[in-house]
């Protein structure tokens, strides 16, 4: 299960904060290792601050881990002759990094596995730097051949996320008194990318909005509701509209109700818990946007928990080794490493895994 990660304690925000500006696979600056380490290194006292604020340390640990747990329970019984499934954490920027998931996964004995990116949608920044990552990992660790792999890189428009999505902003909806909810402005806020990617010919932009296309269409939505990209960071240009300009200029214009959907992450963590409750939330009350409210992120809803090992075992029983899109390469990516594959891969998938060497690397 991959992610970007989070900080469990407040000491690890520094070093979090430097291995994300080092990555040049989620950002470029110019002179990276130097502005990227200044960055981080005077970014750190505010962001320890908004960590302590929500209690310490990112929850994103601690949700991955519970939503592992039932994912594998569900597996084990729509999958028996796969069984038993495991899970393994890889983060990027914090522990249990990839090197940890894989030396852990050899150590079960595990041969077969399904690298799942945790983020829905398809960016070469997010799950792109992830699997480049694994993929390196393999090499670091030795362990290029142990295990025969298959990859889920996107999911943003599986019916069982859909189905969850629509149900947590029906949930949203319901904090709101009866004369007040057909007023309600849907905001679904999805992390914003630098325009430098979406140049390249990033999937992020289409698969977000598939992703709410699908999700309005599932919850019968009568509300209004729109797009907008949050969390922009460090001196590049980003994509917008920005979700704080919008609170902006939609208070400007009276609306009192606006319920905030995060679309592109599937737990809590500092974007959701401080950056929309607590930054945007103060922002909106203050311009007299009196009912500013979010819906629940997935965490362990239970159509979440069902989806998850839906996707999984789909996936297993396509015998697809990748998405059809995976291979798509952005047109203007410069990177050698994107959309490479490790030298095992299925070509069946697992109920009948026969291996094929690395196509490209
Ligand atoms: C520097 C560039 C960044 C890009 C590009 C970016 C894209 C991106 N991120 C997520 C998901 C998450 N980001 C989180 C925190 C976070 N992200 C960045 C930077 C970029 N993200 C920073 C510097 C931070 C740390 C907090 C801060 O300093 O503001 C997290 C949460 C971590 C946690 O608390 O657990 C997630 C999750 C997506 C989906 C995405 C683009 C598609
Ligand atoms: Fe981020
Ligand atoms: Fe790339």
């Amino acid at each position: 299960m991959m992610n970007l990660g989070g900080p469990a304690t407040l000491d690890e925000v520094e070093p979090f904060l430097l291995r994300l500006f080092a990555d040049k696979e989620i950002i470029q600056l110019p002179w990276q290792d130097v502005l990227g380490k200044f960055i981080a290194t005077r970014r750190a006292p505010k962001v320890r601050k908004l960590y302590d604020a929500i209690g310490g340390g990112s929850p994103i640990l601690t949700w991955t881990k519970a939503q592992g747990d039932a994912m594998c329970a569900r597996l084990d019984e729509m999958s028996p002759d796969t069984a038993p499934h495991k899970f393994y954490v890889s983060f990027r920027y914090t522990a249990p990094f990839a090197d940890d998931a894989l030396k852990a996964m050899k150590a079960d004995g595990i041969t077969r596995a399904v690298a799942f990116t945790q983020y829905p949608q398809w960016s070469c920044s997010t799950t792109g730097s992830s699997l480049n990552d694994l993929w390196r990992a393999l090499d670091r660790t030795g362990l290029q051949d142990a295990f025969t792999w298959s990859i889920i890189d996107r999911w943003g428009e599986h019916e069982g996320f859909v189905r969850s999505m629509a149900s947590a902003i029906d949930d949203g909806l319901d904090q709101y008194a009866d004369h007040e909810r057909d007023d309600v402005l849907v905001l679904f806020s999805a992390h914003s990318l630098p325009l430098k990617v979406i140049d390249r010919g990033d999937a992020y932009p289409a698969e977000i909005a598939a992703s709410v296309s699908r999700v309005v269409q599932a919850a019968e939505l009568r509300n209004p509701y729109m797009l907008s990209f949050q969390s922009e960071v460090g001196p590049v240009r980003w994509l917008g509209p920005s979700t704080e300009t919008m609170i902006k200029q939609l208070a400007a214009r009276g609306q009192k109700n606006v319920l905030v959907v995060p679309i592109a992450f599937t737990s809590d963590h500092i974007e959701t818990l401080s950056e929309i409750d607590i930054e945007y939330g103060e922002l909106a009350h203050s311009l007299g946007m009196t009912g500013f409210k979010r819906a629940p992120s997935l965490n362990a809803r239970t159509e979440f928990l069902d989806a998850l090992a839906d996707i999984v075992n789909g996936h297993l029983e396509s015998g697809q080794p990748h998405s059809t899109q995976y291979k798509q390469n952005c047109p203007g990516c410069t990177n050698a490493a994107c959309r490479g594959l490790p030298s095992k891969m299925t070509t069946q998938g697992t109920r009948d895994v026969s291996v094929e060497s690395a196509a490209s690397r």
